[in-house]
């Protein structure tokens, strides 16, 4: 006696289903972690997305969560692994092979966490960069990109504009001593700096500093008022994973190992302008930076060699 699927549906591919060819898997399903994957979901960006996280009634929760939004969807498969190796998983690409692979970690940091006072996410880069073993061009920190975006949207808003016509930068480590390149800052091409030289410095009367400062001050009154922050982070990760797994080459603000860059001579992940394409990180613009920005951005790096070089047993 037939059944309703046998009667309903006559297979015609003896063999089994291809396997993703674009799958991502993020790891930690937090606050941080769930914006990401609903970023990414909503902007069609992989074909499999897998969750991962040590909770496993809060991992299951999520994915059936996500899985009943599926008709509203386009990822064909939604799957959660607690037992995934983070660092490892099965996201190992050979040279050669077609299909990509991204994964995106959001897990707290409490082996570091007591050596830290500063945001964690360069000094993460560098721990999994050690710990997996993979390329330095295939581990990337999201980084200044929020940063960037942040202060894209604060000076747009003062110039009265949309965030995405404000062009400029903040490189270095994320939070709070990022660097704003205001040496590139421009509008259409028009050079802020130009217009005021004083642009950026205590001497500028019209104060423009103070939105940098805001920018940094913004993720302490975010968490401030509701706890975390995630949708921008969320948002953010989304556009850097569109440029990974549709090879864009788009030049994004993310962490990358510096050493010998700026004059830098240790080991440490910071932000500099990327391409970002299905290699991950294929090259790093040299940026024209003035010698104060240089002289931040080293700064940054020695902060960050602090933290690194008391890091034990990686
Ligand atoms: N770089 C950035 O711009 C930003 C970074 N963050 C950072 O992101 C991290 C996550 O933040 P939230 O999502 O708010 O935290 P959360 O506490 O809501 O979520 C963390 C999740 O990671 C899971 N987890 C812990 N250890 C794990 C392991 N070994 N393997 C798999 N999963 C594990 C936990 O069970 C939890 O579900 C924090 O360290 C936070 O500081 C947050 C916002 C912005
Ligand atoms: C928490 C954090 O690092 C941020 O929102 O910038």
């Amino acid at each position: 006696m037939s059944s309703v699927l046998q009667k309903l549906i006559s297979p015609l591919a003896s063999s089994p289903a291809e396997p993703p060819r674009n799958k991502v898997t993020v790891v930690g399903v937090g606050q941080v972690g769930m914006a990401c994957a609903v970023s990414i979901l909503l902007r069609d960006l992989c074909d499999e997305l897998a969750l991962v996280d040590v909770m496993e009634d809060r991992l299951k929760g999520e994915m059936m969560d996500l899985q009943h939004g599926s008709l509203f969807l386009k990822t064909s498969k939604i799957v959660a692994d607690k037992g995934q190796d983070p660092l490892r998983g099965d996201c190992q690409l050979s040279s050669g092979e077609e299909r990509q692979c991204l994964q995106v970690h959001h897990p707290p940091d409490h082996q570091i966490q007591p050596q830290l006072h500063t945001h964690r996410v360069d000094v993460l880069t560098y721990v999994t960069w050690k710990l997996s073993g993979l390329p330095k061009h295939r581990v990337i920190g999201s980084g200044t990109n929020l940063d960037s975006a942040r202060f894209r949207y604060m000076m747009a808003e003062r110039l009265g504009i949309h965030a995405s016509s404000f062009n400029g930068w903040v490189l270095g480590e994320h939070g709070d001593t990022s660097v704003p390149v205001w040496s590139g800052a421009n509008v259409a091409g028009v050079n802020l700096q130009k217009l005021n030289p004083d642009i950026g410095t205590d001497a500028d009367k019209e104060q423009w500093k103070a939105t940098h400062k805001a920018v940094v001050d913004s993720a302490y009154e975010v968490i401030k008022l509701k706890g975390y922050t995630n949708w921008a982070i969320g948002l953010s990760v989304a556009d850097l994973t569109e440029s990974i797994v549709k090879n864009m080459s788009r030049v994004h603000p993310v962490s990358t190992m510096v050493k010998d860059m700026y004059g830098i001579g240790e080991e440490v992940f910071l932000s500099l302008p990327c391409v970002l394409n299905n290699t991950g990180v294929s090259s790093v613009i040299n940026m024209t930076l003035t010698d104060a920005e240089v002289g931040q951005l080293k700064k940054s790096a020695d902060t960050l060699w602090g933290i690194q070089k008391d890091l034990k047993d990686i």
